[in-house]
């Protein structure tokens, strides 16, 4: 295990340091950019920065030649619904016939689909199932991310669903933040008493501040779902119990979400693709993260993308994210997600990796930790097989990953093939 390893000859090195804090507006369109730069890692942290030829000759246990490659901090994923049990594959016949999403759930697929298979999976599956994942987004370049629960809607399997998130970011390398999304569908149970429901999933707080297995408290204010005013009640009763809160927010129908995101002081406001004007005025003047998920709307095959241009110009500060889940978008490809917000979101790369890196770790309260290369900061790095930062975006649905170091040591690296 290496306890120094340097990288040098870098082509492009982005620290994304130049800010304090999340970046917002017209300042996440601009970073600086190192050319032939150096980064020497030691002891599981960032030791110096410097211009190659000042490094060259530092002695290290392994010395990487990048060769004029891209060097970025390792990414963070904001938004993630990485526990659940079962997959739904056998939905896409009715995507492709053009049933809403909404309607499937109301028909008691989707989500409550994925209840009936997380309810049935053993904590060993799910953990298992979790840590498959888990090694597929580090293959992505991913380092940190976040971890929701909710395919349960029932006490045992939401602490199940949080225990596992727990227990699989004590054990695999990547931090993992958890959020506890109790209100994410009305299930059979609630389907009169929706707010039986929240109030059921509130009377969870104290043990799961008890048991340290959520940071966060997320809510689906949607159609068919949770209303602006129930969300507005628990979340409030969520902040009272110490929780930093979220939203699936303005996802498929406009109910004005976002502006409750703002309210609430929410950490984020999630999806946001129907966000109104007034929203995204609201969000703007706001410390409110927007953090867009291009990809689910991409795999809805129907919608509007979230209108980032008008969120960055109006000032706010945006991350995005795979929203990885067993039906609304199932990939763990960070790096096509950053295709779709330049193609469809029309983010210019460098708001991309802002919101890939600083963005996306102040998403999840991890901004003075991850998303950025500085000295004395963990060294989550990743080398690219590009030869400048525009190349990801550019060249899309592929794995432009060559090495992950996670707090300095060697994650992954990419096989060649193997005759
Ligand atoms: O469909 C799912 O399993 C995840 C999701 N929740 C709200 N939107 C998508
Ligand atoms: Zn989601």
């Amino acid at each position: 295990m290496a306890q120094t390893t340097l990288l040098y000859n870098i082509g492009q090195l982005l620290t994304m340091d130049q800010h304090d804090g999340p970046v917002r507006g017209e300042k996440m369109g601009s970073i600086d950019v190192k050319e032939n730069y150096a980064v020497f890692m030691k002891d599981g942290k960032v030791e110096k920065i410097a211009p190659s030829d000042e490094l060259k000759h530092t002695d290290a246990d392994e010395k990487i030649d990048c060769k004029g490659k891209l060097v970025t901090p390792g990414l963070v994923e904001p938004h993630t619904h990485l526990v659940f049990g079962g997959s739904r594959e056998h939905e896409m016949a009715l995507k492709q016939q053009g049933v809403p999403y909404l309607e499937i759930l109301k028909q008691g697929g989707g989500i409550l689909s994925t209840v009936r298979s997380t309810r049935k999976a053993s904590e060993k599956e799910l953990y298992e199932r979790a840590m498959f994942h888990l090694n597929r987004m580090a293959t992505y370049g991913i380092t940190t991310m976040e971890a929701k629960s909710g395919y349960g809607m029932d006490r045992e399997t939401e602490l199940k669903q949080l225990r596992v998130a727990k227990k699989a970011g004590e054990d695999h390398p990547l931090d993992l933040v958890s959020t506890f999304l109790g209100a994410h569908a009305i299930t059979e149970e609630y389907k009169d008493n929706p707010k039986a429901l929240l109030d059921e999933m509130a009377s969870m707080f104290d043990q799961i501040k008890e048991e340290d297995l959520a940071e966060f408290v997320d809510i689906f204010t949607e159609t068919g779902v949770f209303t602006i005013e129930q969300s507005r009640r628990y979340l409030q009763k969520a902040k009272d119990h110490g929780f930093d809160v979220k939203m699936h927010a303005d996802e498929i129908d406009p109910l004005g979400g976002t502006q409750l995101a703002v309210e609430m002081g929410a950490t984020t406001g999630d999806h946001l693709a129907v966000a109104t004007d007034e929203g995204i005025k609201e969000l703007a003047n706001s410390n409110t993260i927007g953090v867009l998920l291009p990809g689910t709307i991409f795999y809805l095959g129907k919608g509007e993308f979230a209108r980032a241009r008008d969120m960055i110009e109006a000032g706010a500060a945006i991350a995005i994210s795979t929203d990885f889940n067993p039906g609304s978008s199932v990939t763990e490809n960070i790096q096509l997600i950053m295709s779709l917000a330049a193609l469809k979101m029309k983010m210019t790369p460098e708001e991309i990796w802002h919101a890939v890196t600083v963005n996306a770790a102040h998403a999840i309260n991890r901004g003075d930790e991850a998303g950025q290369i500085k000295e004395g900061r963990k060294a989550d790095v990743v080398i690219w097989d590009a030869p400048n930062y525009l190349y990801i975006p550019y060249h899309y649905g592929v794995n432009h990953v060559n090495t992950v170091f996670k707090a300095g040591q060697k994650l992954y690296e990419r096989g060649d093939l193997l005759v």
